[in-house]
């Protein structure tokens, strides 16, 4: 599924009208019914409804909504706080109500609904809320009653995923054809409630343009009868430091759950037989250095290259300046896939060789959550907050690379400018280890020698679900990075049985 901007939607929309030649009042139609459908379907119960709508086609959708209530034995009431003026589609909503003798209330209700529509401002509010609007929004929110908005919580930007003040706060948002931004990105889509996703007959080719998507078509690859360890990939992990051993330990076990056919981490020698004595199906290597690795282990690493079908490092490796002679050496040197995460990010960072990731001829996967990005851009955490799935995309064009953004939403952006969203995870994954966990699954597909692309879509998702089942069967408080590593089995046949609930359900 597509998940497009407010500019974007409107260009669609124009397309199917004008170029499709599809009415729009047949589209408002559709949305209207939808919108109909997806309530009654979620507030069976709600029989007593108030509509507050605006002036533009978000008015003119909850005002078809109003006409189908009242025609189906509703007990509807609708309200025009903003102004009775209405042009085009959703005056001849009004026009029709009017005509069937339906009249809005001339004041606030004080109360006595199960169910209020919010019916002010979709893709076409531009924030800030002016004051008369403010105060209908703080009204609405005030009446404690469920609320369904139509299209877009009123006062969010369809673009944002920052809250804006005031806006509604709605328990449903039923959204038409495509969902946008903020339905799918923290903090505003809190705000959104449940999403639903009303197909109201735009075409997706009115849409080509857009290359955000969200996750959910991923395919698990085959394990052919005559396959050999060989061919499922030999996967190096470096990292480990006196302190941080378990991070490259979770790492190597999510490698393992993920079907690498050999693990090998390589590590300080100093620290080796702490390795040797925790990993049994993995191996590990011993490089130079005691309590995290030397300079000495580049060239080491580097010679082993045709050993191995992709390389990660950075996991638990710590942050010093020959990590950073490290990680500027393998960028140079390594030819294959190489992940880097963690420390791997900041000794990239803190090394300023980030113009070698435009050099390099085979994929480079960076793997930052916020604080790593902050310091890789310059930019402030809530900066990026603010503009998450543009920023890494910017990143990964930038600098002829994936990246794979990770918040309470993971992004993953390609250097060919698309951007897949996850939707997957749940809060109890705010742990230490997780990210190991995203770099070993990473590591293990890339390694296996899938197509980037469909490894980082198929990884973070796979993780994503591994970490709601964790959360299923201990509790959010309590599981751990190695619990959602010992939840990708069920994760793999999850998504293989097709019994993956849908983050945002598309009705037809
Ligand atoms: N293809 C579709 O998705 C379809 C969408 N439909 C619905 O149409 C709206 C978008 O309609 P539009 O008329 O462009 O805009 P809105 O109704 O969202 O709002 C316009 C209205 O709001 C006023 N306004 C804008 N900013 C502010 C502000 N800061 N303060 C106060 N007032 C503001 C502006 O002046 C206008 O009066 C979309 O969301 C769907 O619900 C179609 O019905 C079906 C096809
Ligand atoms: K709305």
């Amino acid at each position: 599924m597509k998940v497009l901007k407010a500019a974007e939607m409107s260009s669609a929309d124009r397309r199917a009208i004008e170029y499709y030649g599809i009415p729009s009042v047949v589209l408002m139609e559709r949305a209207s019914l939808g919108l109909f459908r997806a309530i009654r379907d979620e507030f069976p119960y709600a029989k007593r409804v108030l509509v507050v709508a605006g002036k533009g086609n978000n008015g003119g959708d909850a005002l078809a909504l109003v006409r189908h209530m009242h025609l189906h034995g509703y007990k509807v009431d609708y309200l025009l706080p903003l102004g009775e003026d209405l042009k085009g589609d959703a005056k001849l909503q009004f026009d029709i109500l009017l005509k069937l003798g339906k009249e809005p209330l001339k004041e606030f209700p004080s109360g006595g609904y199960d169910l209020i529509v919010d019916g002010l401002f979709g893709t076409g509010f531009r924030p800030p809320v002016d004051e008369k609007a403010s105060r209908v929004i703080v009204w609405i929110n005030s009446l404690g009653v469920p609320v369904v908005s139509v299209d877009i919580p009123s006062g969010l930007s369809a673009d944002k995923h920052t809250i804006y003040e005031p806006s509604v706060r709605a328990d449903l948002t039923v959204t038409f054809a495509f969902p946008k931004v903020c339905h799918v990105l923290h903090p505003a889509a809190k705000r959104c409630g449940k999403v639903v996703v009303v197909d109201i007959g735009i075409p997706e080719q009115a849409a080509e343009g857009v290359k955000r998507w969200i996750i959910g078509d991923v395919e698990v690859p085959k394990r052919e009868v005559d396959v050999h360890k060989g061919i499922m990939g030999h996967v190096l992990l470096v990292g480990g430091s006196l302190g941080k051993t378990g991070a490259l330990m979770i790492s190597a076990r999510a490698c393992t759950r993920t079907g690498s056919g050999l693990v090998s981490v390589g590590v300080p020698k100093g620290l080796s037989h702490i390795f040797e004595s925790s990993l049994v199906e993995e191996m590990s290597i011993p490089l130079p250095g005691d309590e995290r690795l030397d300079e000495k282990a580049l060239n080491l690493i580097l010679s082993m290259k045709d050993r191995f079908s992709a390389l990660a490092v950075g996991m638990g490796m710590d942050r010093y300046k020959e990590g950073q002679r490290i990680v500027c050496g393998l960028l140079e040197g390594w030819e294959g896939p190489l992940l880097l995460d963690a420390d791997g990010l900041n000794n990239l960072s803190d090394g300023k060789c980030l113009e070698l990731l435009k050099r390099r001829k085979s994929p480079t996967v960076l793997t930052p959550h916020v604080g790593e990005f902050s310091r890789l851009t310059g930019y402030s955490k809530e900066y990026i907050l603010e503009n998450f799935i543009d920023l890494a995309l910017e990143f990964s064009t930038n600098y002829s690379c994936y990246l794979v953004l990770k918040s309470s939403r993971t992004a993953v952006a390609t250097p060919d400018g698309k951007v897949f969203i996850s939707l997957r995870g749940t809060p109890a994954m705010a742990k230490g280890g997780v990210g190991d966990a995203l770099a070993g699954v990473l590591t293990s597909l890339l390694g296996r020698g899938m197509h980037v692309e469909d490894a980082l879509k198929l990884g973070v998702f796979l993780h994503g679900i591994a970490g709601e089942i964790a959360h299923e069967k201990l509790h959010r408080e309590s599981i751990g990075a190695m619990d959602l590593v010992e939840c990708i089995p069920e994760a793999y046949k999850r998504i293989e049985n097709g019994t993956v609930t849908d983050s945002i359900s598309l009705i037809v």
